[in-house]
């Protein structure tokens, strides 16, 4: 099982390779590709927080200088880690995906220009250089639609033109089923991970599972999971990995997430894919009795 966590938007946060460095965190989502080409009808945008230098390919909105990501996904992927782009975020601007025209487009461009370096590919910018990552996350939290099913399954039309290399597709749902963004993708498009956003979200969160109220879900996910277009998909459990990480009271304590972790890994050990923590900054900075929350973590399941 693994420990993810996002990466990109956190305060003052350190480099990637900051992260990389521990052996806490086994999977790390970029984020985010946030501006969609339909907003602009040309390349999508992005937004790294402080890790990039703010200049931008010409006539786009696409940032050119993210010089310490360009040298630490090198040394991420050297230490084992798997780093994903995530596509989305919070705070997007008109996030949504309006044909299969543009879904596919969208993920050719992402594909050439974040994917395995092709010589042959000239037309496409190389944001993080010659190095590929390690697959694409779908972070969406806004207009959902249908356009992400296509989107990913593309993906994996290009995942199959390497076929010695793993690609991977992972999403970050909110807790309610169906998730109104991703419900359609779920169905319809084959993830590999799906990282459940257990907090936000009052009717399910993992709070309520301590405080004995609503109804925290992961079961009936697991069903969404036996019922979708891949019964393989890893499921996660996502946390806020600081009180302040997410809105107020969907922080867990180390000890109460140990409680719910060992008795869902312990339930569903063939769909349980381990804790997605949102965020790696966040964690850095929330120590208890000397160890991150994303040590705690590791250590609640079993590594
Ligand atoms: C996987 N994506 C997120 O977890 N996004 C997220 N937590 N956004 C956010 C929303 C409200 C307050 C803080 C963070």
């Amino acid at each position: 099982t693994n420990v993810a966590v996002y990466y990109g938007q956190g305060a003052n946060q350190p480099r990637l390779s900051h992260f990389c460095e521990q052996t806490s965190m086994d999977i790390i989502n970029l984020g985010f590709v946030n501006t969609f080409p339909d907003a602009v009808l040309g390349w999508p945008g992005d937004n790294f927080g402080n890790q990039c230098d703010g200049v931008l390919f010409p006539e786009s909105e696409l940032l050119s200088g993210c010089h310490q990501i360009w040298e630490d996904i090198p040394i991420c992927k050297a230490m084992g880690k798997t780093i994903m782009l995530s596509i989305g975020g919070a705070y997007t601007t008109n996030e949504v995906i309006l044909t299969d025209e543009i879904a596919i487009w969208f993920a050719n461009f992402l594909w050439y220009s974040f994917g395995p370096y092709q010589l042959s590919e000239t037309l496409f910018p190389r944001p993080f250089g010659n190095v590929s990552v390690d697959g694409f996350d779908f972070d969406i939290e806004h207009n959902g639609g249908a356009g992400y099913a296509t989107m990913i399954n593309q993906f994996r039309e290009l995942f199959n033109t390497y076929p010695d290399q793993k690609f991977y597709i992972s999403g970050a749902p909110q807790c309610s089923i169906p998730d109104a963004q991703l419900g359609d993708a779920i169905a319809n498009a084959a993830f590999d991970f799906l990282w459940v956003q257990f907090y936000n979200t009052p009717a399910c969160s993992a709070a309520n599972y301590v405080n004995g109220t609503g109804n925290f879900n992961f079961a009936e996910w697991v069903d969404v999971i036996r019922n979708s277009a891949n019964p393989e998909t890893k499921l996660f459990v996502g946390l806020p990995a600081s009180e302040d990480a997410a809105n107020p009271g969907y922080y867990i304590t180390p000890d109460e997430a140990k409680t719910l972790v060992e008795e869902y890994m312990g339930l569903y050990p063939e769909h349980f894919g381990g804790i997605m923590l949102w965020e790696a900054t966040a964690s850095d900075n929330n120590t208890i009795d000397g160890f991150t929350y994303a040590q705690h973590m590791k250590h609640i399941l079993g590594e």
